[in-house]
């Protein structure tokens, strides 16, 4: 039971906090009022990146909302998401997140600052040193896939639904990661991690509505969340703990296998020289989690669209297969230096990419002093978001934006791909994705592997709507049930 005092406490806090929201307001760019406590987040319908995005048409490309009880400023176009983002001002991530009330440290996703850069620097040398961006991350990728086509064969054409399968498989690409291994499909701390990575995903999918709240609430939450909650969390970190306990006892600091080798070696070398570094294990472990969280889903995601949309436009799939057959064959795996010579399936990719964006409003930000976007003042410790949907839909950009065009990343001959600057599903800036490399691989040996294979098709016309769920990623709202025709 909560104390008279405890109530009051979290009451008292929450009226000064929209107290000083009130107050914070009269120094932002204009937009639209909300109502108290919930602000604007009552008047977004099922997607928000979309209503958001019609905003502007009042509001301009620069403009207030109310989340819940605080104010972000949202950027709606391309010319204020450059502005912004190319300015140190805009690197922060806020204080507090639903993320960081569950979790004792923050990852490098959510921490600011010099420990952000530190932790970021020394993340992607690790990464270098690993060879992500060589071949032997492809070599891994394309092991991977050929368990996951060993699983399709299986199905001999009858209708599959492929997001079981991409869910381990995906998430096997950032075990060889973080961990120097994968986990067979059927192995039942496979199906445990899966089981509950899922659940803890769909727990965190009222994170949008925590992310609205005060800290308190969403220490509340977790709170009396109770037992359950605890469950599923507890079994994820214990995951991750005996995989770093494990590490510590076999690490040889001159064969470092994965990620967590890697920032073990470093740690101690950090530890030598100050005791009280933020490389600490602590910091390893929320590192690697958001490695999952962050790397696991998003691949998955643009791989069902990529799907999905291939099916959807069948003349685009066969343009595909014919490029595969020309420059892969079919008696080899395709290399990632193959999208050279395949500018339409880069194209496509890119399409898919742009049309359904995968993260479609960026992660909040923070500024970490006063600033401006497109002459608009923006205070020190404003929550900035930026709405990619938006960028990726912007009419000054993009030719009928709406449209499902390919073409657009062409040339007019058809032979080369064409760099749009406001092409930018990774975000853009100094905090850009840090997995980019490794997504971009992923995707394209994903995509070209299983069209040189198959012939896919759909088992129902439901899912050719394409409609979308939104959430930490934007999903296909219906389950993707295709069909694999071996092609030869
Ligand atoms: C198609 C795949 C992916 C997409 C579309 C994607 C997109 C994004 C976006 C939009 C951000 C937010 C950056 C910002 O605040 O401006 C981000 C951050 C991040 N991504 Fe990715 N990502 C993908 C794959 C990956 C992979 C494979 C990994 C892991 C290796 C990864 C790890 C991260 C991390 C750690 C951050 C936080 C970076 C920071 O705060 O400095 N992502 N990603």
């Amino acid at each position: 039971m909560f104390s008279t005092q405890f109530v009051f406490n979290y009451v008292l806090e929450n009226a000064l906090h929209i107290w000083g929201n009130i107050r914070e307001r009269l120094n932002l760019p204009a937009g639209p009022v909300g109502l108290p406590v919930v602000g604007y987040s009552v008047f977004l319908g099922k997607h928000p990146h979309r209503d958001i995005t019609k905003l502007g048409d009042k509001y301009g490309s620069v403009f207030t909302l109310q989340l819940g009880v605080n104010n972000v400023v949202v950027l709606n176009d391309w010319e204020a998401v450059r502005d912004a983002l190319n300015k140190d001002a805009f690197l922060g991530r806020p204080f507090h997140s639903p993320f960081t009330a569950i979790a004792e440290t923050k990852s490098l996703a959510d921490e600011s600052g010099e420990v952000w850069r530190d932790q970021r620097r020394s993340a992607l040398q690790i990464l270098r040193d690993l060879g992500f961006g060589k071949g032997s991350m492809e070599d891994r990728i394309t092991d991977e896939i050929s368990y996951l086509t060993k699983c399709i064969d299986e199905t001999n054409g009858e209708p599959m639904n492929i997001h079981e399968v991409l869910v381990p498989s995906m998430s096997n690409n950032i075990c060889h990661l973080v961990f120097g291994h994968r986990m067979d499909f059927n192995e039942p701390k496979r199906q445990l991690f899966d089981k509950q990575l899922d659940q803890a995903v769909s727990r965190i999918s009222v994170i949008g509505v925590l992310a609205m709240s005060p800290i308190w609430f969403s220490k509340l939450f977790f709170k009396l969340g109770g037992s359950f909650n605890k469950k599923v969390f507890n079994a994820v970190i214990s995951i991750f703990e005996s995989e770093i306990s494990s590490h510590r006892k076999s690490l040889d600091t001159n064969n470092k296998r994965d990620y967590i080798d890697g920032y073990l070696a470093e740690m101690e070398v950090r530890q030598r020289k100050d005791p009280n570094t933020h490389f600490t294990l602590k910091r390893l472990d929320s590192n690697a989690r958001a490695f999952f969280g962050a790397g696991s889903e998003t691949v998955r995601t643009t791989t069902e669209w990529l799907l999905l949309l291939s099916v959807r436009y069948s003349e685009h799939q066969k343009r595909v297969h014919s490029e595969i057959d020309s420059v892969v064959g079919r008696d080899r795996s395709p290399c990632y230096a193959d999208r050279l010579h395949m500018p339409f399936t880069q194209a496509f990719i890119n399409e898919v990419m742009r049309y359904k964006t995968t993260i479609p409003v960026n992660l909040m930000r923070r500024t970490t002093e006063d600033t401006s976007v497109l002459g608009h003042f923006i205070p020190k410790d404003t929550q900035v978001l930026a709405n990619i949907w938006a960028v990726h839909n912007d009419p000054k950009v993009w030719h009928k934006p709406q449209d499902f065009n390919p073409n657009r990343f062409l040339t007019s001959d058809g032979k080369q791909v064409i760099k749009i600057d406001a092409f930018i599903p990774f975000s853009y800036g100094k905090r850009n994705c840090v997995g980019e490399t490794l997504g971009r691989v992923e995707v394209f040996l994903y995509f070209v592997s299983l069209l040189q294979k198959y012939t896919i098709s759909a088992a129902n016309d439901e899912m050719l709507t394409l409609e979308e769920r939104f959430g930490l990623s934007l999903q296909p709202k219906h389950k993707p049930i295709l069909i694999f025709n071996n092609r030869y």
